[in-house]
């Protein structure tokens, strides 16, 4: 067995990084926020990203989705690439199939095989006004990974959840990831939430803030 994990081990070190960042610092309303920044993710792993409140956290998560562009740095993202916010934003407009649906190139099938994994199965032509919070959250899940992501960026995706719903989504999320190889980037505040996910802990601190490992 311990001959196994080596294996695989290898195999993870060897692989180039599924995602790089070199950014020189990035300042925003003329205040550096976040100093000389070189971090490497490699294929399937999960890493957490924490530090403190206004550190910049989401900032770096923006300027590897590309929305934040503001630099000088590289940023080397694979083109599959999916989102998790705190806020579900789903399109209350349109159905859950249709929010599905319309950022990916799944089938109505896939889409419906889709929301079955995340407990809504036969929910497509339902609303999203019609979805509980933790059922909205799911949602938004389902829609991160019909996207078939090879990196995913998730920024406190399981805030504001009592418990229970916490470590609900949490096993959901682990579920969804066992059954691909996907690489995530997770922001959190929680300590008990970065141990249980993550293989790495990053915290940003400073000002302008770095990164080191926790
Ligand atoms: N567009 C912008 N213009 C000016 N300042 C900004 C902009 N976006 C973010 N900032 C500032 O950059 C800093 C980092 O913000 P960011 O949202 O990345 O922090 P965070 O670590 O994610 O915080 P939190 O944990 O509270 O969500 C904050 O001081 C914020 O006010």
């Amino acid at each position: 067995m311990a001959a196994l994990h080596l294996v695989h081990d290898n195999r993870r070190q060897a692989a180039p990084p599924v995602a790089r960042l070199s950014l020189p610092g990035l300042a925003l309303g003329g205040r550096a926020v976040l100093g000389a920044i070189d971090l490497a993710l490699g294929c399937g792993e999960t890493v957490a990203l924490t530090g403190p409140s206004g550190i910049g956290k989401s900032t770096l998560l923006r300027v590897l989705a590309g929305f934040e562009t503001r630099h000088r740095g590289t940023v080397q993202v694979p083109a599959r690439l999916a989102m998790v916010f705190q806020e579900p934003t789903l399109l209350p407009w349109r159905t859950l199939r249709d929010n599905l649906r319309l950022t990916t190139d799944i089938s109505p099938d896939e889409a419906e095989k889709a929301l079955a994994e995340v407990g809504l199965a036969g929910r497509g032509d339902d609303f999203p006004g019609r979805l509980s919070l933790g059922q909205q959250r799911r949602m938004s899940l389902a829609r991160a990974f019909a996207a078939r992501p090879d990196l995913l960026l998730m920024d406190e995706p399981f805030v504001s959840l009592d418990d229970a719903l916490g470590d609900e989504m949490m096993t959901l999320f682990e579920t969804m990831r066992a059954r691909r190889d996907v690489t995530t980037l997770l922001v959190t505040h929680s300590t008990t939430e970065a141990k249980r996910l993550a293989s790495r802990i990053l915290r940003l601190e400073g000002s302008p803030a770095t990164l080191s490992q926790a």
